[in-house]
């Protein structure tokens, strides 16, 4: 896997300083865990590691490139924001998914992924019908369904049970195994430790 540089990143918002000149790196076998207060501006770092917005200075490269299309394509962030279609079922979610992500998945491993997920009977209900942990489950069937080097993760964990943070820290700790990297919040403490370096951000006025 290539190597993503976040290089002397910066980044404020409404006249706060959330972070400056903040520089790491990540390849293949490795896991950061991102963490800090509420506020601090983990969320705003990863958005920027993912592309999806601008720092005020410093740069983000990965293979030595400005992100492009094939990091995209090598790549799943997950946020807050389940990316799920509510008024579709879980099962026609992944459906949809395997289809963007040109997964071949037949509707047989799609049940028996949904029943990984602790799903059962639940696969053909609008997704707008499931409890918010449910629903987070859907939205993590992405890390089964997409092929990617990298992961970033926002929060992976909110609404889980204790078994749904355990499969999913089980599916982290394999992929990471498998020469995957991944980049996470969490405010909760990760088992999965010897691959993990940590990150600390500071929430300062
Ligand atoms: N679009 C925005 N416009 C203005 N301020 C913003 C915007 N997005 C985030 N902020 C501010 O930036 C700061 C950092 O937010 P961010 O979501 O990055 O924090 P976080 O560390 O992820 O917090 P949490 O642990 O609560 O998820 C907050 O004070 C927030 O109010």
């Amino acid at each position: 896997m290539p190597e993503l540089v976040v290089q002397d990143v910066s980044c404020s918002k409404r006249d706060r300083i959330l972070f400056e000149n903040l520089s790491l790196q990540i390849s293949s076998g490795q896991l950061i865990h991102l963490r800090g207060p509420n506020g601090a501006g983990k969320t705003s770092l990863l958005r920027i590691i993912a592309g999806l917005s601008q720092a005020d200075t410093g740069q983000v490269l990965w293979d030595s490139q400005p992100l492009n299309a094939t990091y995209f394509e090598t790549m799943v962030y997950l946020g807050h924001k389940s990316g799920l279609t509510a008024s579709l079922s879980a099962l026609e979610n992944l459906q949809f998914w395997a289809h963007l992500h040109q997964a071949e998945c037949s509707d047989a491993q799609l049940y028996d992924l949904l029943t990984r997920l602790g799903l059962v009977g639940l696969e053909d209900l609008p997704v707008k019908m499931l409890s918010a942990g449910q629903q987070r489950r859907v939205a993590l069937a992405r890390l089964w369904l997409k092929p990617a080097q990298l992961w970033i993760l926002d929060e992976p964990f909110t609404a889980l049970d204790t078994a749904g943070i355990a499969l999913i820290e089980q599916h982290i700790t394999q992929f990471v195994a498998s020469g995957g990297a991944v980049i996470l919040t969490s405010h909760q403490t990760l088992q999965a430790t010897c691959y993990l370096q940590v990150v600390e951000l500071e929430y300062t006025l």
